[in-house]
């Protein structure tokens, strides 16, 4: 179990977990229990309560009735929700306190976990009345505590981020599935023409299995690879016993799975055994297996239930997410495929303990992506722990410090990635900014036929990416040297000679985002800032910056935006093009100053705006745009428009 020290190492101002429940269940002893475990204080709020009113709960009650209790309740409660690190108890009635109510929807919102520990009535019950004290089950105690509960249960739902049921279970095992619970994140993906699903991150994660599955699937698909065998052994088992009928699948390891032939195999395969369309899919494994999973639930009968189990890095991180599910063909990476949402992603930590490291390393190619398209943090905490990821070991992970690291990473990584396919399921534009450096990257693993692991040619194809951004003007030289020094800190390759360019620019001109024969790339104005590089001058595809007459500065401390090179001629033989960064977004800012003389541009239409005539009366020099930074970076010069 993760320490949960997270990596801004802020002190906690807030209980880690507020346990509620009836009288009975078994608060005190699992919150007890929780933080003995946790190795964290844990206070009970009766046992406070007496402190501040220095006699017992049932005399108070006695001498004062209940409205005074719960006044004194309140205050006690919600100064330790402000103040107190642990594991907090709360009383059974005190979720009935409207202030109280109120306080702990707050502490969600801030990220608390408010759990629900629903015991079993009889057992409950019993314990409740033992030893009595209780003032609230005075008279027949057995139906007083039914009443409370049919009053209660629907309050600690509301009020509760998480149902723990502890029927069956000893305080042990119920306080270690308290904290898995309490230690798992959950990213929301929702968004036009999704069905929301939640990706859950913890250990553990996986016993929800039957619950995302729901229960209209009498029949289930276990797909998986040999490599997790012990995974697959653990689903399956949690799958029977909540009885479903499982057919184990296995199938070829890695990009070897993502074939028409084994997805036709499988296809054979459900229609003997009688799936219909009300039967689900569970893909378990790496992103490979998860991809041709998600492709056949895809398309059995067009379209059935799909969770979604990763057990790699990458997987959990990138391919888990959004959607996308396809095979390989001969001529290229996933170019048969459908965006398909799962019914939910399970990415289960516990999973990560037999993934060898360099498997690991490969999956921090796509996290580092994240990092530079859009969460800077995320390269910070790479930076940070460099050393302690570049040395993973799975038999050894659970329960270090770097297991909150990872997790943290893989929150953080599904978030950004949670944002692009909310906002763009099918890839229309926002979207694409996810296949940052995968351009050149799936065109290595296509020439190493799949010898190179995908998230190492992403890495590659991220220098790649960087380095054309930079010939072609948008980027700075510090953010592409940083971009090669962080990926070698963490392992990954940054440079590749495994074929010519000529080789590599024919892949890429197959790729998903080229248009006809327009080669689309994404590139870098900035970390956070991707932007969509079309048409990119062939001189800088090949790595020279000989035609480029430009380079883009930041207009921070009063540099330039655009820097034309002495060298260059501007004018109307040789225009300079302006467009929106990317098509669909109207570009705001109309004006722009060149040296000084104040040109007007032109707004065109459908997003395709490009303006030329500025360039007549440009020269060498700054070029300054007289929007805000805000509106001018909402446009980008074209690289290999001007021309010496
Ligand atoms: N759908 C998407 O949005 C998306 C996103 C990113 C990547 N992908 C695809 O995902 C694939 C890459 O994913 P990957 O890096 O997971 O590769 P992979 O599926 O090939 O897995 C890598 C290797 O690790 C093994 N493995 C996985 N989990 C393990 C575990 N817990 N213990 C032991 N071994 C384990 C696999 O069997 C395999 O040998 C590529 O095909 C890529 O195109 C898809
Ligand atoms: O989800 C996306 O969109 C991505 O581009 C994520 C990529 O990291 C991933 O490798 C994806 O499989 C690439 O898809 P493709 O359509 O470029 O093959």
């Amino acid at each position: 179990m993760a320490h949960n020290h997270r990596h801004a190492g802020k002190p906690r101002r807030q209980p880690q977990a507020v346990i509620i429940g009836m009288m009975g269940a078994g608060k005190t002893r699992l919150g007890k229990e929780m933080a003995q475990m946790r190795g964290l204080p844990f206070l009970d709020a009766d046992v406070e309560i007496e402190r501040e009113i220095g006699m017992s709960i049932p005399d108070y009650f006695a001498q004062y009735g209940e409205p005074a209790f719960r006044e004194v309740e309140r205050d006690v409660v919600c100064d330790i929700l402000d103040s107190f690190g642990g594991i907090f108890s709360l009383g059974g009635g005190a979720p009935m306190t409207k202030a109280i109510r109120r306080r702990l929807a707050q502490y969600v919102a801030r990220g608390g976990k408010v759990v629900y520990l629903k015991a079993d009535p009889h057992e409950a019950m019993e314990r409740a009345n033992r030893g009595g004290g209780r003032p609230m089950l005075t008279g027949d105690a057995e139906k007083r505590w039914m009443s409370l509960f049919r009053q209660r249960d629907p309050v600690y739902r509301q009020v509760a981020n998480l149902v723990v049921p502890t029927r069956g279970m000893t305080p042990k095992a119920a306080a270690k599935r308290m904290i898995e619970m309490v230690a798992e994140h959950t990213v929301h993906v929702d968004g036009r023409g999704i069905e929301p699903y939640d990706v859950r991150i913890g250990e553990g994660a996986l016993s929800h299995l039957p619950e995302v599955l729901g229960k209209q699937p009498v029949r289930v698909a276990l797909i998986h690879t040999q490599s997790v065998q012990r995974h697959s052994d653990r689903a399956r088992g949690l799958l029977r016993q909540a009885g479903y009928e499982v057919s184990d699948i296995v199938i070829p390891d890695a990009e070897a799975g993502k074939t028409i032939e084994v997805a036709n195999g499988i296809w054979q395969r459900l229609g003997t055994e009688g799936f219909t369309r009300s039967d689900a899919i569970v893909g378990i494994g790496g992103g490979a297996c998860t991809d041709l999973a998600g492709f056949v639930a895809a398309t059995w009968m067009r379209g059935i239930r799909y969770v979604n189990c990763p057990t790699s890095l990458l997987a959990m991180v990138d391919a888990s997410t959004g959607g996308k599910t396809g095979i390989n063909t001969p001529q290229g990476k996933n170019l048969v495929g459908s965006f398909y949402t799962p019914a939910g992603v399970l990415a289960d930590l516990r999973t990560l303990t037999t993934l060898p490291n360099d498997i690991f390393i490969e999956g921090l190619g796509e996290v580092a992506k994240s990092g530079f398209i859009m969460d800077p943090q995320i390269l910070r905490i790479l930076e940070d722990h460099a050393a302690e990821l570049r040395a993973f070991s799975g038999e050894t992970f659970l329960g270090t410090p770097l297991e909150d690291v990872v997790s943290e990473l893989i929150e953080r990584t599904v978030r950004v990635k949670a944002h692009h396919v909310s906002a763009d399921l099918r890839e229309a534009g926002l979207r694409e900014f996810l296949n940052y450096g995968h351009t050149f990257g799936h065109a290595i693993e296509q020439l190493e036929h799949f010898r190179w692991r995908h998230g190492n040619a992403v890495a590659v194809g991220m220098v790649y990416a960087a380095e054309l951004s930079s010939l072609t003007g948008h980027l700075d030289r510090d953010t592409v040297d940083y971009t090669r020094s962080l990926l070698t800190s963490l392992g990954l390759p940054t440079s590749w000679n495994g074929a010519g360019f000529d080789e590599v620019l024919a892949l890429m001109h197959r790729d998903k985002k080229a248009r006809g024969n327009t080669l689309r790339f994404v590139g870098l104005e900035q970390v956070g800032e991707p932007f969509h590089l079309n048409d990119p001058d062939s001189e800088a595809g090949r790595g020279r910056p000989s035609t480029v007459c430009r380079t883009r500065e930041w207009n921070r401390s009063g540099r330039c935006e655009v820097n034309i090179r002495p060298e260059c001629k501007v004018g109307a033989d040789h225009p300079y093009t302006l467009r929106p960064r990317y098509s669909g977004e109207q570009p705001t800012a109309t004006n722009w100053r060149d040296n000084g003389n104040e040109v007007t541009a032109d707004q065109g239409h459908g997003g395709q705006w490009a303006e030329s005539g500025a360039a007549r009366s440009a020269s060498a020099g700054c070029v300054r745009f007289a929007g805000s930074r805000g509106a001018a970076s909402t446009l980008h010069p074209v690289g290999g428009r001007i021309r010496p």
